[in-house]
């Protein structure tokens, strides 16, 4: 069983074509980059995947669950970092951590034990105590990281999560990320930044709507700069 399925998805603002038959299916315990430019239909990809939009075009099926018939099951299979941060700056981190797995139904010593074990996979025990609003900008990302955990999903989503940092704090949550995968974590990441991208990943990349190529970053980039390769499939331009 494949951990996230897309079959022939659509999606359209009005006369404006966002997505057109998309398909693919992601490798259980991979590191796959959705790679587009701006305008691409990742953040639209995204927001179909988690039910923010509903299209009637095509089908989206989590560890065998399907997303339309079977919203709650498929759902409770994905964690989500969106593109806007969504922290209570107030808080401490572990407060916040608490919070969220409240909202998923899990209380006392089990939120404790699983926060405590989120925030380590992303190397933020020393920070539970400190409030959101003292953390710089990469270890509020790696905050989010942890607490799209908390539910022990076996997908995790994560749209342009490094939007904003800077170089080091950039490396440090690339590092984590791809330690979740290596430990079984099925990770969907999307970016533009190809620097972001290994070449034992996977990568599906995505241009006006549609999927040009989906296979191991290696192979993609056979030898070339990835960069180079995606310019040249993309034409190096954003679509807006
Ligand atoms: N609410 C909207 N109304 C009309 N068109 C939209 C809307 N949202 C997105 N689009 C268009 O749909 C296409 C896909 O946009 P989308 O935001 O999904 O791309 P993206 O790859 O996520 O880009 P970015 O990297 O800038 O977030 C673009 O052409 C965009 O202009």
């Amino acid at each position: 069983m494949t951990a996230l399925e897309i079959n022939d998805l659509g999606y359209s603002f009005g006369a404006k074509r966002a997505l057109d038959g998309v398909s693919f299916a992601l490798r259980p315990g991979k590191f796959t980059a959705l790679l587009g430019p701006n305008g691409a239909g990742k953040s639209t990809l995204f927001s179909l995947l988690t039910r923010l939009f509903v299209s009637r075009e095509g089908r989206i099926s989590v560890a065998g669950h399907d997303l339309a018939r079977e919203p709650r099951a498929a759902l409770s299979k994905i964690g989500v970092v969106f593109q806007q941060p969504t922290l209570d700056l107030d808080m401490s981190v572990m407060r916040n951590m608490r919070y969220f797995a409240a909202l998923h139904g899990i209380s006392g010593r089990e939120a404790q034990a699983r926060s405590e074990r989120a925030l380590a996979q992303l190397g933020m025990v020393e920070r539970a105590g400190e409030k959101v609003r003292d953390l710089n900008g990469g270890h509020r990302r790696r905050m989010e990281i942890a607490r799209a955990l908390i539910h022990e999903p076996e997908v995790l989503l994560l749209d342009e999560p490094t939007v904003g940092l800077d170089f080091k704090s950039r490396q440090a949550i690339v590092d984590h990320v791809h330690g979740l995968a290596e430990r079984g974590l099925t990770v969907f990441w999307a970016t533009h930044l190809v620097d972001e991208i290994r070449d034992y990943d996977d990568v599906v990349v995505l241009h006006r709507g549609r999927v040009l190529a989906h296979r191991a970053a290696a192979k993609l980039r056979e030898g070339r700069p990835l960069a180079e390769v995606f310019i040249e499939m993309t034409g190096g331009e954003e679509t807006r």
